[in-house]
């Protein structure tokens, strides 16, 4: 390469609002140890001159002097400042050299504390102040860990506080939506606990935080020491975290234990294991080394997040849509950071904003993957829902049927219990104990009605000796006509009969004349002296002897008096010869 002068000597007085002063600019790489009488001694061949409009070196150089000549021709209008646009150079050093005289030198780079710059800026900006008419060297010594990216450039007052006006408002409407997404996600999370949303808070906030560090306001506002706090360590803490909680999140968002490939699994695990091993690494590695890892880890991992979207999506899992094209369009604009960072590309000026543009569009993307999930689950839930509703309907439906039977059968039950309980087991008339029950109801209801009641004690004549002759079994077979004869008698109710005792019968009639009930009597003793009983071969007739009492009840005392005057009656109807009726009269 051969010599290489300055360009051109710069007249500051002719800056009108900016120049960029890379073309103008001569450069040399030089060991950090290398002072400017080193620099100024250097021949013309040890300079290069930048052909580009801007300038990015990459990670390779440590340490690279510039130099230009300015000029000042005329009276300034408006100071005039030389800036450098990047906030992260870990040294800056700017000599104004009139002949051998210093006439000024202004320090700057996030290694120095904030303070020792000659404006309160977070980039290096200082004041050009130069004597009228006389040729002034500039040199500038850049020295840092980082990329080396110099956007040089020569520019007013005015025209410095556009610049900051504009980026002010960027960063406000960055960080605005970056809140409003901070508190709306950390309500979901308050309420639904679901720790896929404490993941993209966290990722949330150390995007927002590198963000916050990247534009260079950490070191302005926060820590201004480098010796409590350095700018490149929160770069490094910030990276670290942001690719941990990424990969968290992408692990528990895409369900990442539920996919099917072993693979998969050991590749997003192994991704973690790696994001995590870059925190721990961030408190001590170097931040040249961390830098040029933590970018290819970052790529690796927002690429898997982008395979893990698409094969989520092509799985049927609907939200991986939007989670993919999330992280693809962040993955576009850190693919265009890193090229700008490694100066494949050179968009110094906008690439500031790149990785920001990219995580704002991500976040936003991702809170509607989000969404899109809550939805689907949403519908999920419903369907299993309406399943388990309609399940319990049927068992519901099917225990009520049950339920029915069952009761079905105990009121049968009850029924056919009751009927055991107040039925004589061979006549199918009332046992005396119910007998006993209705007798006393029948009385009270007579005194209250003011009705007559008549009792009929009936007793089947000589049946010891029907049973001697022709047996027990037909003696029951007597039995059980004698019901039917006085079943058919009755007017049943109100009337009611009973089996009394072995062969002894009872009926009660309310509310009869005496001579409706002697005709009762009468023609009951008639019906069974004209029946004849068969079994086979058997047949035989009976006949009974009645004890008739009638009375208008008043006392319900007085209800078994009636009972007894019926039995007497009937031991007189015996006495006097059987087969006949004996009544009160
Ligand atoms: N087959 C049968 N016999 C019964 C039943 N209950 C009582 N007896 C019989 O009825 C008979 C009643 O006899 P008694 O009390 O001497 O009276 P009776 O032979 O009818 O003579 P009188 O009443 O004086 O006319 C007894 O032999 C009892 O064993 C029964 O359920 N079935």
């Amino acid at each position: 390469m051969g010599a290489s002068p300055v360009a051109a000597v710069t007249d500051i007085a002719a800056v009108d609002t900016r120049l960029n002063l890379i073309p103008t600019l001569r450069y040399t790489a030089a060991s950090p140890e290398q002072t400017l009488a080193d620099i100024q001694s250097l021949s013309d061949e040890d300079w290069q001159v930048s052909k580009q409009e801007h300038r990015n070196f990459g990670h390779s150089q440590r340490v690279i002097w510039f130099h230009t000549q300015i000029i000042k021709n005329h009276l300034l209008s408006t100071p005039i400042f030389l800036r450098v646009n990047y906030p992260h150079h870990d040294y800056i050093d700017l000599y104004l050299q009139h002949g051998e005289q210093n006439i000024g030198h202004f320090e700057g780079g996030d290694e120095r504390t904030f303070a020792s710059r000659p404006v309160d800026h977070r980039t290096f900006l200082a004041p050009v102040k130069i004597p009228m008419g006389e040729v002034v060297d500039v040199y500038l010594r850049i020295e840092t860990q980082g990329p080396m990216m110099v956007p040089i450039e020569l520019l007013t007052q005015v025209e410095a506080v556009k610049d900051e006006s504009v980026l002010l408002l960027f960063v406000g409407l960055y960080f605005g939506v970056i809140i409003i997404m901070l508190v709306y996600n950390a309500f979901i999370y308050t309420s639904l606990r679901d720790s896929t949303y404490l993941y993209y808070l966290m990722y949330m906030a150390a995007v927002a935080a590198q963000q916050f560090t990247l534009f260079g306001f950490g070191f302005q506002y926060l820590w201004k020491n480098p010796e409590i706090l350095s700018n490149n360590f929160m770069i490094m803490l910030t990276s670290g975290l942001m690719e941990t909680s990424a990969v968290l999140f992408v692990i528990k968002f895409i369900r990442l234990r539920r996919m099917r490939s072993r693979l998969d699994r050991f590749a997003g695990y192994s991704l973690l294991a790696c994001c995590v091993s870059m925190l721990f690494a961030s408190f001590f590695m170097s931040f040249s080394t961390f830098i040029s890892v933590v970018n290819i880890v970052g790529l690796v991992g927002v690429g898997c997040g982008l395979y893990i979207g698409v094969k989520g999506w092509l799985m049927g899992f609907k939200a991986a849509r939007l989670f993919a094209t999330a992280w693809l369009i962040y993955l576009m604009f850190i693919g265009w950071y890193l090229l700008d960072l490694m100066a494949v590309i050179d968009s110094t000026t906008y690439g500031n904003y790149a990785i920001a543009i990219g995580s704002v569009i991500e976040l936003s993307l991702l809170s509607f993957a989000f969404a899109d999930r809550m939805n689907q689950e949403k519908e999920l839930r419903l369907h299993t829902q309406a399943t388990l509703i309609n399940v319990q309907r049927a068992m519901n439906e099917d225990l009520d049927h049950k339920v029915k039977q069952r009761t079905k059968a105990l009121e049968q039950a009850n029924r056919k219990l009751e009927y055991l309980s107040t039925t004589d087991g061979l006549t199918g008339l009332f046992n005396r104990r119910h007998f006993d029950q209705e007798y006393e109801r029948l009385y009270k209801e007579s005194i209250k009605n003011k009705q007559s009641l008549a009792v009929l004690m009936i007793d089947v004549d000589h049946f010891k000796r029907l049973n001697d002759e022709y047996g027990h079994v037909f003696g029951d077979r007597c039995l059980i006509r004698a019901g039917e004869l006085i079943r058919q008698a009755l007017n049943s109710p109100p009337d009611i009969c009973a089996r009394y005792g072995g062969e002894e019968f009872i009926v009660v009639l309310p509310n009869v004349k005496y001579n409706q009930a002697k005709q009762v009597a009468e023609s009951l003793r008639h019906a069974f002296a004209n029946t004849i009983v068969r079994d086979g071969r058997v047949a035989a007739s009976m006949t009974v002897s009645i004890g008739l009492a009638f009375t208008m009840p008043t006392n319900i005392n007085q209800h078994e008096a009636l009972l007894k005057d019926a039995d007497n009656y009937l031991y007189q109807a015996k006495e006097n010869g059987r087969n006949q009726v004996v009544e009160t009269y």
